[in-house]
């Protein structure tokens, strides 16, 4: 298959889809070609029909017509419209083929980059844009590059074979005077192109941001169903579609004026030819047939010029959509493997921050202030305090989600910051608060960390998970398909569904931020003691709210509005007295009220 990688560092930035365009051409040079000639064949195939009916019709003014005649050249029509369909018919298949290829290519070369970039790129950048991206500037590129192409070289052909053909057959100067208004042509794509790439290029944004909108409605249709807030989405996509309207008519206007122009020129044309042509004829400075035949040409030419005007709309939709690839191409993730990174080695776990300060890239107000810890390999840690804390940025910077400041994060004694992002991320496992799960079977979703996961490792690590019995209860077990972000499962199964998923992963280090919030008190203990039972090899992260998910944890630290103030074991961090002994308190107060 055609895959041209994306990571050469020193490549233009804006010209990455010109590139790969130029690449996808020049790779396919031999199809082109056929193309090209079968398309060529056909043309001079066509017009060979005019020439034909013109001597016919000379034939009827002599009085020498008969059924041979007649035979004859119907059999010439028809074997020039078999050629015709076959060459044209191999060329269109061949345009259109390397059409979807491209398209193909464009898409998947897309996917790739954004798997390339950072959370911080996706937190500035709606779907529905990246989506409309992926499907309509694409297609735009696909329409100009196949179709385009095709109607282009279709009409140049048919043009340049229809204009030979007439100088050929009638007065050099009757076909001079009879294109005159066609020179026009070149002045009007001047005037309209820019226009009309400026035209598509406000539609195509438009549409995106319409995109978008309905990507964030039907996420939230079940808060604007619950909420009764119908009317409020209904009016804001209103909006968004009034505005695309009005955009996609913009352009339908500078296409449309465009486009007729240059029929109008091919009409004028005809005019003169009926007019001066006529005049040849009936003066006898030129034959009957041959002015038929040049009427007939003079049709000809007007289809592919209509054609032209098409094509050059087609290319200045791509062209704008091109120069928007360009730019969703030319982004680089600002997390990358440094040039020097350390040796790869197996990692063990053993974590170790000094972190005077973070601040998020596009923020001026540091998040996390004087943070110091050590946690060793098969030691776990409990990071608890308010809402708000910082305590998922802190987890966060581990696997480099955001990059922490210089020689601040370290896994076994290495800073983060020069470790290989494959190596870093695959020695960690991450339960994100959400625990996303897609839409496939819940067996697939907790193999998705470990591609070769074998039936028995899913089984088992939902049994950590305390998940295991419920799958069993759906009726297609493990095949079960959840519904879109696991709509059929409750929240506590979503949780277990993702924390299954980490177990099955393996890896040295555990996170779990905050994704026991949805279990009850004893799933919870299930959890945490089959996290004691895996915990040997790995060091474990614990988020939590509920203090009982950390209680035994090897080491807790307290943040409090991004510093942390406090420090140690449960039995520490009681006789301190300090906020995690307040926090307990309340807690075991709440819990005996309920169970009262
Ligand atoms: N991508 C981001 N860019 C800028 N600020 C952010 C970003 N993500 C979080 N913050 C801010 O950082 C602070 C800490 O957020 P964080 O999610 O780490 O807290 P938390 O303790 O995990 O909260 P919770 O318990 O509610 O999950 C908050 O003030 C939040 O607004």
């Amino acid at each position: 298959m055609f895959v041209i990688e994306n990571n050469d560092p020193n490549l233009d930035r804006q010209e990455q889809a010109m590139r790969l365009l130029w690449e996808y051409i020049k790779g396919h040079k031999g199809y082109y070609v056929v193309s090209f000639l079968s398309i060529l064949i056909a043309e001079v195939i066509t017009v060979q029909s005019p020439n034909v009916i013109g001597r016919f019709t000379d034939l009827l003014q002599a009085g020498k017509l008969n059924f041979g005649v007649v035979e004859r050249y119907s059999l010439l029509l028809v074997l020039i419209a078999i050629g015709y369909t076959v060459f044209y018919g191999i060329g269109q298949f061949r345009t259109g083929m390397m059409g979807r290829q491209l398209e193909y290519l464009f898409r998947r070369h897309l996917f790739l980059h954004w798997e390339t970039l950072s959370t911080t790129y996706f937190n500035k950048r709606s779907i529905g844009d990246l989506l409309n991206h992926a499907m309509n500037d694409v297609q735009a590129v696909r329409q100009a590059i196949s179709q385009g192409l095709n109607q282009l070289s279709n009409a140049i052909f048919l043009l340049c074979s229809a204009l030979f053909m007439m100088f050929h057959t009638v007065t050099f100067r009757l076909t001079l005077v009879s294109i005159l208004p066609i020179l026009f042509v070149p002045l009007f794509v001047v005037w309209f192109g820019p226009r009309v790439r400026t035209a598509s290029r406000r539609a195509q944004e438009s549409l995106s941001s319409m995109t978008d909108l309905s990507e964030e409605s039907f996420s939230a249709i079940r808060l604007i169903k619950a909420t009764a807030n119908e009317g409020v989405a209904v009016h804001r996509f209103q909006e968004r579609v009034d505005t695309v309207l009005s955009q996609q008519l913009r352009m339908a206007r500078q296409t449309a004026t465009f486009q007729s122009l240059i029929p109008l020129m091919g009409s004028i044309s005809f005019v003169i030819a009926l007019a001066y042509g006529g005049y040849l004829t009936v003066t006898h400075q030129i034959l009957l047939g041959s002015f038929v035949a040049f009427t007939l040409y003079l049709a000809l030419v007007i289809n592919p010029l209509q054609q032209i005007g098409n094509v050059i709309n087609s290319f200045q939709r791509a062209s704008a959509s091109l120069l928007r690839l360009n730019v969703l191409l030319g982004e680089r993730s600002e997390i990358v493997d440094q040039s020097t990174l350390a040796e790869p080695t197996s990692i063990q776990g053993d974590i170790d921050v000094r972190l005077s300060v973070f601040q998020y890239p596009d923020s001026d107000t540091p998040v996390l202030k004087e943070i110091a810890f050590s946690v060793k390999r098969g030691e776990t840690l409990g990071i608890v305090g308010q809402t708000g804390s910082g305590k998922s940025t802190l987890v966060n910077l581990l696997p480099r989600i955001y990059d922490p400041p210089p020689a601040t994060v370290f896994i076994d004694g290495h800073d983060v910051r020069n470790m290989g992002l494959a190596d870093l991320r695959n020695a960690i496992s991450y339960v994100p608060q959400d625990g996303f799960l897609f839409s496939t079977s819940i067996g697939q979703n907790i193999g998705f960390s470990k591609g070769d996961a074998t039936l028995d490792e899913i089984e088992r690590a939902a049994q950590l998970a305390s998940i295991y019995n419920e799958i069993l209860e759906f009726s297609k077990g493990f095949d079960t398909v959840i519904g879109e972000r696991g709509v059929a499962l409750s929240g506590g199964q979503k949780q277990r569904t993702a924390i299954a998923r980490a177990f099955l992963k393996d890896a040295p280090i555990l996170i779990l931020d905050d994704c026991l919030s949805a279990v009850d008190m004893n799933t919870e203990k299930r959890i945490i003691s089959s996290l004691n039972e895996v915990r040997e090899n790995r060091t474990t992260i614990i988020i939590a709210h509920r203090l009982s998910a950390v209680r035994h944890a090897d080491l807790i630290i307290v943040l409090d509005d991004g510093v942390m103030v406090e420090s140690g074991t449960h039995d520490e961090l009681m006789e301190l007295g300090g906020i995690y002994a307040r926090m307990y308190a309340l807690q075991q107060h709440d819990s005996e009220v309920t169970a009262n």
